[in-house]
């Protein structure tokens, strides 16, 4: 699989808690790929500051264009799997750059995020009275964006990270792009 994607990067896009992250790590194992997630970048390169803060601090407007400006230096890098934030395709200039890869959508139903979240304190859209239905509301809004993803990967309860990430590989080759040449190998090193 290595071999057919020719170092091309995958982004994960999805709504949080869906497992970018937890399925990210597994699938660059996988794949012998390096790991970023863009949120732990925004929060180093802004000195440590978990989201929260930076939401509670600057606002989602200043958050967006820290994610945007993470997310243009991460795709000039090659064999990476990268975990997005789940609000990355809201800006229409970061699919540009999800273009230079292979987007994947882990599409998880609402009820299995719930549960998963329930006590989360992270993630500061679902800091409301009614998370489900925040969560509801997010989805409405963000579906057609998810779906213009290469693959979309439908999600059920049962399955481990492990499982889905085998999934994941298994399917690439139905939607490799044929025009994605990644220039030169540009690889970060190996990060899990
Ligand atoms: N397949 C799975 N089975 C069971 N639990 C899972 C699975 N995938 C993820 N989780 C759990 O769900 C929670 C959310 O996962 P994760 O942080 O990877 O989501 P995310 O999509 O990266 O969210 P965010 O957009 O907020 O960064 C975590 O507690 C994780 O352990
Ligand atoms: O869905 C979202 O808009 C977000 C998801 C997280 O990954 C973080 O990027 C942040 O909490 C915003
Ligand atoms: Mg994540």
């Amino acid at each position: 699989m290595n071999s057919l994607l020719k170092g091309v990067n995958l982004y994960l896009i999805a709504m949080p808690g869906s497992g970018k992250t937890t399925v990210g790590r597994e699938l660059a194992k996988q794949l012998n790929y390096g790991f970023v997630d863009t949120d732990v970048v925004i929060e180093k390169t802004a000195g440590d500051k978990p989201i929260t803060q930076l939401f509670a601090e600057f606002g989602e407007a200043a958050f967006r264009e820290l994610e945007s400006n993470v997310l243009a230096q991460v795709c000039g890098f090659t064999q990476l799997v990268i975990a997005t934030g789940g609000g990355i395709i809201l800006k229409r200039e970061n699919w540009s750059y999800l273009h230079h890869g292979l987007i994947v959508w882990l599409d998880v139903p609402v009820e299995l995020i719930y549960s998963r979240l329930a006590e989360d304190t992270t993630r500061p859209l679902l800091q409301d009275v009614d998370p489900r239905a925040k969560l509801r509301e997010l989805l409405e809004t963000r579906q057609p964006l998810y779906a213009q993803a290469d693959l979309r990967i439908t999600i059920t309860e049962e399955e481990t990270p492990e499982q889905i990430a085998t999934r994941v590989i298994e399917e690439i080759p139905t939607v490799l792009k044929q025009n994605i040449h990644p220039p030169e190998d540009r690889s970060l090193d190996k990060r899990n």
